[in-house]
């Protein structure tokens, strides 16, 4: 099966190489708007199949949508990233409009098509996608909890100094540095709740650092991540091209789930052949009913922004 990476850089690179390396799609097309630019990763990381053991073909294409036909999932990255000091939400004026366009094209060669959109402010591309493609809401996946948990998960083990193995967690709510919502209620260190084994302190200790994970990155790298959201996106194709049916937090369309409506927040969902098969409805604490609220008031407030 066919799957359409948008953006050649950092992070749709990153995506096509996890999809091609973990050798369950047939193609992979990369598409860029900066001539040559998506060739020749394409190129290069063809250049690694027969080091890394993959059969997956992965092709680039300048703008060339024709190309993409027939995709059964598309990824949208492209966009600007942010800078040390930016928030995620400061992207919009640029991305919406690139988020738009490119949207509109891979619909049109794709109709059938499952978009996954990374760009970011996420929860509110996502949005816009919703509002402008006509395509099904079990087709619009936003990627933000699958990253944001492995996050999660990895600041978890580094205070339970134990295997990231050993640990679960999940974030919902918004993929931002206030609106995160890491769930210390529901991780465990092999089904042990975290709090047997950490103090307040030290539960709000791995909340805080994982809200900010993103910016700690950015601060240290001068742009944002892309290993782990490439990852992060990886696990979400294949979970639609091999139907697994797996758990996954995502940026979703609510309608009266968690209390909200048109609006995209994360939120569990159970993700498969049809895109989005379940969104999954798990009780929350007071407290992180009021936390999701305030996330959903922040990223309304951001989706006034757009303009369709
Ligand atoms: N949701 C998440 O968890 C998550 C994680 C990491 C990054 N991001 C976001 O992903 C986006 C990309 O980040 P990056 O680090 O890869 O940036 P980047 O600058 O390395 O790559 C972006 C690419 O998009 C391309 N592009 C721009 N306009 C285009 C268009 N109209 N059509 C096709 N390609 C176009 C650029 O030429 C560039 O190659 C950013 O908005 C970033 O904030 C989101
Ligand atoms: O932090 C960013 O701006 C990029 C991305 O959303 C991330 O969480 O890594």
């Amino acid at each position: 099966m066919k799957v359409t990476v948008v953006g050649a850089g950092a992070v749709g690179a990153s995506c096509a190489e996890y999809i091609a390396m973990k050798n369950f799609a047939s193609e992979v097309v990369v598409v860029d708007i900066k001539e040559g630019f998506a060739e020749g990763k394409a190129m290069d990381l063809m250049q690694t199949a027969s080091l890394n053991g993959f059969d997956t073909k992965i092709t680039g294409t300048t703008g060339d949508y024709s190309k993409t036909a027939g995709s059964k999932v598309a990824v949208i990255t492209s966009g600007i990233p942010r800078k040390p000091g930016m928030t995620r939400e400061e992207l919009i004026g640029i991305n919406a409009g690139i988020v738009k366009e490119v949207t509109a094209n891979l619909v049109k060669h794709s109709p059938d098509v499952i978009i996954i959109v990374v760009s970011n402010p996420m929860d509110t591309m996502a949005y816009l996608v919703h509002k402008t493609s006509g395509l099904p809401k079990n087709k619009i996946i936003g990627m933000g909890g699958a990253l944001d948990s492995a996050r999660f998960k990895y600041r978890l083990a580094e205070a339970l100094e134990c295997p990231i193995s050993d640990v679960d967690g999940m974030v919902i709510a918004a993929h931002s540095d206030t609106g995160m919502l890491p769930l210390l209620s529901k991780a465990t260190r092999n089904g042990v709740p975290v709090s047997e084994f950490l103090n307040e302190e030290q539960q709000a200790y791995v909340a805080e650092e994982t809200k900010v994970g993103g910016a700690t990155l950015t601060k240290l790298l001068g742009t944002s991540a892309w290993y782990a959201p490439g990852a992060a996106v990886s696990v979400l194709v294949q979970s639609i091209l091999c139907d697994q049916k797996k758990m996954i937090p995502c940026s979703l369309m609510l309608d009266g789930e968690y209390g909200e409506s048109d609006i995209c927040l994360g939120v569990p969902a159970i993700i498969g052949a049809n895109g989005v098969e379940k969104i999954v409805d798990i009780t929350l604490t007071d407290a992180e009913k009021a936390k999701f609220a305030e996330a959903a008031k922040a990223v309304r407030e951001v989706n006034g922004d757009l303009k369709f």
